[in-house]
């Protein structure tokens, strides 16, 4: 693990917010295009996250062949999304919006088409805006063999990270939905 992922002597363990779901609720799809989660992506992940004990979630991911690399196995590139996506999901969990700012893959164990990747991501310190995790796919079952695993650290945001940086047509459709502008606030507001 390069030394940008190791936390500093001075980070804190990270504290599960209040208002964080109950272990096992399904979190839902932070934006409906989110090639990871999102519903009303057709070309996406689907990938589909749940609140776990303390700061972390799981999730699943089926690899079709619409995410091969090579003949029936799945691309790399396609499971560091996976995993990705599912650290994203830990901004569920302390209730804060967060970026990938870097993102460490070992691939393990090729992954074939029809596999169903048992995904799991956990927060190991959190030191102002940065949060260190770390995440497994597992397959076979949720206790399989780690097929792909990551470290990461995200970098917390506001809601104007998206706002100022977004393609103009979609940020002004995601804030005229009311529900999508809930899920983003909800994010935010962390007394
Ligand atoms: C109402 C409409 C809004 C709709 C919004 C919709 C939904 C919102 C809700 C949730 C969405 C949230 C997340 C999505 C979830 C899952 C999707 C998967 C996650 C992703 O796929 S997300 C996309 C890929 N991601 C990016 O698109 C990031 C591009 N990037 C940047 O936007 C900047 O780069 C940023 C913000 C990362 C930092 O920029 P910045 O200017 O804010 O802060 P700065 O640079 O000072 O970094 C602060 C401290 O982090 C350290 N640091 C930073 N980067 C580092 C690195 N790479 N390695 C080591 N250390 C690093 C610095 O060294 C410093 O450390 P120190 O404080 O110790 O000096």
């Amino acid at each position: 693990m390069s030394t940008a992922l190791t936390p500093p002597a001075e980070a804190r363990p990270p504290v599960r917010h209040p208002d964080a779901p109950a272990p096992g609720e399904p979190l839902g799809a932070h934006y409906a295009y989110c090639f990871g989660c999102g519903g009303g992506q057709p070309h996406g992940l689907h990938l589909e996250a749940r609140a776990g004990e303390g700061v972390s979630v799981t999730a699943e991911f089926t690899v079709t062949t619409d995410h091969q690399g090579a003949p029936g196995l799945a691309h790399g590139g396609v499971l560091a999304t996976a995993l990705d996506e599912t650290l994203g999901a830990l901004g569920w969990m302390l209730r804060v919006i967060a970026v990938t700012g870097r993102l460490e893959t070992d691939f393990r164990l090729p992954v074939p088409v029809g596999t169903v990747l048992h995904l799991q991501a956990e927060v190991t310190a959190v030191h102002g805006r940065k949060i260190y995790s770390t995440a497994t796919g597992r397959i076979g079952g949720p206790e399989g063999p780690v097929a792909v695993r990551a470290d990461a650290l995200f970098v917390e945001v506001k809601v104007d990270h998206f706002i100022d940086n977004g393609r103009p047509e979609e940020i002004q459709a995601a804030m005229a939905d009311p529900d999508q502008v809930r899920r983003a606030r909800a994010f935010e507001v962390n007394p």
